[in-house]
C-alpha cells in the first residue's frame, strides 16, 4: 500500500538571553525530530488511532497514548479548528528527542511546534508561517520559545494586543484548548475547540555573529516553566525595568556585530526581572552569573539563566571548556552536578516530505 512520509525536525531553543524576558528566543542545534508516515488512501477495515514509539530524552515519562502527549494532542488541536475531527487512519510517529525535559532549553515550546506542524501536514492544511504561531500560542503563552524554534535564529516577538471577544478567545483555560480525554469521553468531545485569534503573534530575526556559539551548561535536575514563573512578581520598580530595557536594546544589535564587543554583551545580559526570583529555586546561580567573566574568562561574552531555567546559557567565541568546566565547580559546591554542550545557533523547524 501507497504510504505518505514525512520528517519534522525542530530546534531547542533559549529563551530571554538575560533582560529578554518573555520577548526574546534562540534556536539552538539540539533537536526533537518526527518521523511519520500513513497510508496515502484510507485502509480498509477499522479506524486506528496513530501508534507513537519515542526514544531520547524523556523517552522514560512521555505518554505515548496520541490523546495524551503533548504533540499530538496539539496537532489533533490544529486538526478539529480546521474542521477535520480525527488523525487519518494508520499514522505512525516516531519521536527522537535530544532536548532535556524542565530545563530551559524549550522541550515544551519544540514539542508544541511539532504538534502544530504536525496537524497542519496530516491535514493538508498548508497554513502561513503567521498562523502556526497563531496556534502554537493557544497552547505555550509566552511567544520567546516557539517563535524561535519556529522561524529559527535569534528572534524578538510580542504579542498583539487584541480586542475585547479576540482577548476573550485567546485566554481560554488550556484545558479547553486541549482537553486530555479520550476519544470515547462522549461524541462531541473537543469537535469544537476555541480557535486562535488572527495573528496574534509577531516577530524579527535580529542579526547574530557566526562567531558566537552557546554554551549550555546544564545541572543534572528538573525544574518545570510553571513553577519558576510562580515565584516571578507581579509588579516590577520603574528602576528595574529600566534597567531591563537599556540592556535589552544594546543587546539586541551587540550579539549581531563582528567582532562581539564582550564589554558591552556581558553587561547587556543583566537582568532584573526573573533572574533575582529565581535564584532560591537555583542553588549556585548568581554564584555562576558573577564569577565568571570576560575578564577571568577570555572569549566569554556573557552570561544568564536560559529560559526558566536550571541551564545557564554563556555566549562565547573561546575558551569553552574552561567556561564550563568553572561553572561546573561552582554548581558541584552546591551539590548539583552539571553536564554541557558547546551549541551552534540553530535555523527553524524544517519539514520534509518524502
Ligand atoms: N517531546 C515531547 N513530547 C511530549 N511532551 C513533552 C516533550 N517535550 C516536553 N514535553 C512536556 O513539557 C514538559 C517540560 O516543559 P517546561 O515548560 O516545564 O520546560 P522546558 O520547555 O523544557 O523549559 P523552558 O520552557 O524553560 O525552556 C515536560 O515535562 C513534558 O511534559
Ligand atoms: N520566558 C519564559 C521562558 C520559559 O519557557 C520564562 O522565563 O518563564
Amino acid at each position: 500500500m501507497a504510504e505518505k512520509k514525512l520528517t519534522i525536525r525542530v530546534p531547542a531553543t533559549s529563551a530571554n538571553i538575560g533582560p529578554g524576558f518573555d520577548v526574546v528566543g534562540l534556536s539552538l542545534s539540539l533537536y526533537l525530530t518526527l518521523t511519520v508516515a500513513h497510508p496515502a488512501s484510507p485502509p480498509s477495515g477499522p479506524y486506528a488511532d496513530p501508534a507513537i514509539t519515542y526514544t531520547g530524552e524523556g523517552a522514560d515519562d512521555v505518554p505515548l497514548d496520541a490523546y495524551k502527549n503533548l504533540t499530538t494532542r496539539v496537532a489533533l488541536y490544529v486538526l478539529r479548528c480546521n474542521g477535520i475531527t480525527r488523525f487519518p487512519s494508520h499514522v505512525t510517529i516516531h519521536a527522537d528527542n535530544q532536548i532535556p525535559f524542565g530545563r530551559g532549553l524549550g522541550s515544551s515550546g519544540a514539542a508544541v511546534i511539532a504538534g502544530v506542524l504536525l496537524g497542519n501536514a496530516l491535514g493538508d492544511l498548508n497554513l502561513p508561517i503567521e498562523r502556526l504561531l497563531d496556534f502554537a500560542l493557544m497552547v505555550e503563552r509566552h511567544p520567546d520559545n516557539v517563535t524561535a524554534a519556529l522561524v529559527g535564529g535569534f528572534v524578538g516577538s510580542y504579542l498583539k494586543e487584541l480586542d475585547e471577544e479576540a482577548s476573550q478567545a485567546a485566554s481560554v483555560p488550556l484545558s479547553e484548548v486541549l482537553p486530555e480525554f479520550p476519544p470515547d469521553a462522549g461524541e462531541n468531545w473537543g469537535l469544537n475547540p476555541p480557535k486562535p485569534p488572527l495573528g496574534i503573534g509577531h516577530y524579527i530575526r535580529f542579526g547574530w555573529s557566526e562567531s558566537i556559539k552557546a554554551i549550555a551548561i546544564i545541572p543534572r535536575f528538573e525544574l518545570s516553566t510553571a513553577k519558576a514563573r510562580e515565584v516571578l512578581p507581579t509588579e516590577y520598580s520603574r528602576k528595574d525595568l529600566v534597567f531591563n530595557l537599556q540592556r535589552l536594546a544594546v543587546l539586541t544589535t551587540a550579539l549581531g556585530q563582528t567582532p562581539p564587543d564582550a564589554g558591552l554583551i556581558y553587561e547587556a545580559m543583566k537582568d532584573r526581572v526573573h533572574q533575582p526570583y529565581r535564584k532560591q529555586l537555583i542553588p549556585g546561580l548568581p554564584e555562576v552569573t558573577s564569577t565568571i567573566t570576560p575578564a577571568t574568562h577570555p572569549g566569554l561574552l556573557g552570561i544568564c539563566l536560559s529560559g526558566a531555567g536550571p541551564t545557564i546559557l554563556a555566549l562565547a567565541t573561546g575558551g569553552f571548556e574552561r567556561i564550563a568546566e568553572d561553572a561546573g565547580s561552582i554548581f558541584k559546591s552546591f551539590g548539583i552536578e552539571i553536564d554541557w554542550k558547546v551549541l551552534e545557533v540553530a535555523g527553524g523547524s524544517v519539514v520534509t516530505t518524502q
